[in-house]
């Protein structure tokens, strides 16, 4: 058995108390461009690709008929492409959907493999910094040299075949990993479902090796449905036939829906067994912070033995077993655990300037509430119950503020401070951070509503809203000095960490993601 330490973030897992070249396409004007420029250009395009806010909202009452073209127009993309399903079934897939801890899950199981010197691909959404992040080879984001050059070729074939219906952002950049990742030879990939699954264009995929579900929790419900249940259905739509699936424990009612999909889909079904059951050859701390994690490190090593097993390769010091349980997670394994880096989520920054940073990209009720728990257990352990606390927070889309903010009330938090999820108040349409998704009148909106909702239980209200990170970023900074210690909680939205992360690197020079 092993033993949970105190329940804190440091929360240590103890051992055993016993013990094809392909030719770009074409000429394109690009190819003159130098090697930045050149990237910058294939942002700007990719920008171009993203819905802005009138249109998501003009095609709203269409969702559904478009979601179920999603995956048919993939299809179209990819044999303009000349992408196989042989191709995509060669990269060894395991599939990941969830609400929660999918990119983690996969930050996991990647770190694993990679140790075993596996060449790696990783395809994870939102990106912090620079859309890059999105596709990871050997756990690295792949070169801004790369990404261009396979964009454009991406871009113009498909602009050339398909130019009064080209593919949204999301749709593009994932076209656009699978060709890096055949190019790039690499030999597993792990693969984020973006939003639900069933239509997710991710899920064109026809034969992952296995399909992992994180925790559920409520988000997109205006797309996925509102209840528990109905979001498991969408979840559950990246099930296959004879594919094994795990999934992270859920309710009663969620997981009745996951069995009776994966018994109509004849997918072998097993839920992923508690952290504790596992017999760690070593005391770890693992690379990602908070008890919450502990689920999908148990979802990630089940995926990478399952993945194992199917694929033939040898995992030294894991035995195969047909069932899903615990197992000995030898040295190895444990070292590639503590190794992994996923930032923006539970991270700790501290600068010379007498702020310390803890950055968590919640935005769910689940998420909101594992946030609290890490920070009040960091705020211990780096001592810091006494000094001023700011809370940085914005919440997107159709998640309410009120209901997760409600979350934060017990860390003695003495303001909040709240602004739209754009880095600058004028748009550069060639930043790798631009979202044009919603609109600038409808996030400032929000940041009221937020700072409005934390006020109204306060004894001292005092909170601000600004019109950019970067405006209050700088408030904040402002706010510290050599004798005013502050300590800033940034979370409700990974753009918004991202953001932040963004400026902490460029003020102090230091690499954060
Ligand atoms: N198992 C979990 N249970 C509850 N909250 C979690 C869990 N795993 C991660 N989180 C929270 O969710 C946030 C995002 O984590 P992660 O990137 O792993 O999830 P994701 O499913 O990829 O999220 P996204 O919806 O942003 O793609 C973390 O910052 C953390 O607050
Ligand atoms: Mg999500
Ligand atoms: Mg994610």
């Amino acid at each position: 058995m092993i033993r949970l330490l105190p329940q804190t973030n440091r929360a240590l897992l103890r051992p055993p108390t016993t013990t094809t070249t392909i030719q770009a396409c074409g000429v394109n004007q690009n190819s003159r461009m130098s090697g930045t420029s050149r990237y910058e250009e294939s942002v700007r395009l990719l920008n171009s690709l993203q819905s802005n806010a009138a249109t998501i909202k003009k095609l709203r009452g269409q969702r559904e008929n478009l979601q179920a073209m999603n995956l048919p127009q993939c299809r179209k993309y990819l044999e303009s492409l000349r992408i196989s399903d042989k191709e995509l079934n060669a990269l060894n897939i395991i599939h990941v959907s969830g609400t929660k801890g999918k990119g983690s899950t996969c930050a996991y199981a990647e770190a694993i493999l990679r140790h075993q010197g596996l060449r790696t691909g990783l395809y994870t959404s939102p990106h912090l910094i620079h859309v890059r992040e999105r596709i990871r080879i050997d756990g690295e984001p792949v070169d801004e040299t790369t990404f261009a050059e396979e964009f454009f070729h991406v871009y113009d074939i498909i602009k050339k075949e398909h130019s009064d219906n080209m593919p949204a952002y999301f749709k593009f950049l994932t076209l656009l990993a699978f060709r890096i990742f055949i190019k790039m030879n690499v030999e597993v990939v792990i693969l984020e479902v973006g939003i639900g699954g069933e239509y997710d264009c991710t899920n064109v995929i026809e034969k992952p090796k296995v399909c992992g579900v994180t925790t559920l929790d409520y988000d997109h419900i205006s797309i996925l449905g509102s209840k528990l249940s109905e979001i498991a259905w969408h979840k559950a739509g990246i099930f296959k036939k004879d594919v094994p699936a795990i999934y992270s424990p859920t309710t009663t009612e969620a997981e009745e829906v996951l069995i009776s999909r994966a018994a109509s889909k004849s997918t072998p079904l097993s839920e992923a067994p508690p952290v504790s059951s596992y017999n760690f050859a070593r005391q770890i701390a693992p690379g990602i912070s908070g008890i919450h994690q502990f689920s999908n490190i148990s979802l990630a090593l089940q995926l990478v033995r399952t993945w194992a097993e199917k694929c033939e390769f040898s995992l030294p010091g894991v035995s195969f077993s047909t069932k899903t349980n615990g197992f000995d997670v030898p040295l190895w394994m444990c070292d590639a655990i503590e190794s992994c880096r996923w930032p923006g989520r539970s991270q700790v920054v501290n600068t010379d300037r007498n702020i310390t940073y803890l950055l968590d990209g919640a935005h769910t009720p689940k998420s909101m509430e594992a946030c609290s728990e890490w920070a009040q257990e960091e705020i211990v352990h780096l001592k810091k119950e006494n000094v001023k606390k700011i809370l940085l927070f914005q919440c997107t889309a159709d998640r309410c503020p009120s209901t997760l903010i409600q979350y934060l009330k017990p860390l003695g938090i003495s303001q909040i401070v709240s602004c739209p999820t754009q880095l600058y108040s004028s748009v550069d349409k060639s930043a790798d951070s631009t979202n044009l998704n919603a609109s600038r009148d409808e996030q400032m909106e929000k940041a009221a509503q937020c700072v409005k909702s934390w006020n109204e239980s306060m004894d001292h209200p005092n909170g601000k809203v600004f019109d950019c990170i970067s405006s209050a970023f700088e408030f904040i900074e402002s706010e510290a000095s050599p004798s005013q210690e502050i300590l800033v909680l940034v979370t409700g939205s990974l753009h918004l960490v991202g953001g932040v992360l963004n400026l902490i690197e460029t003020k102090t020079h230091q690499k954060l993601v």
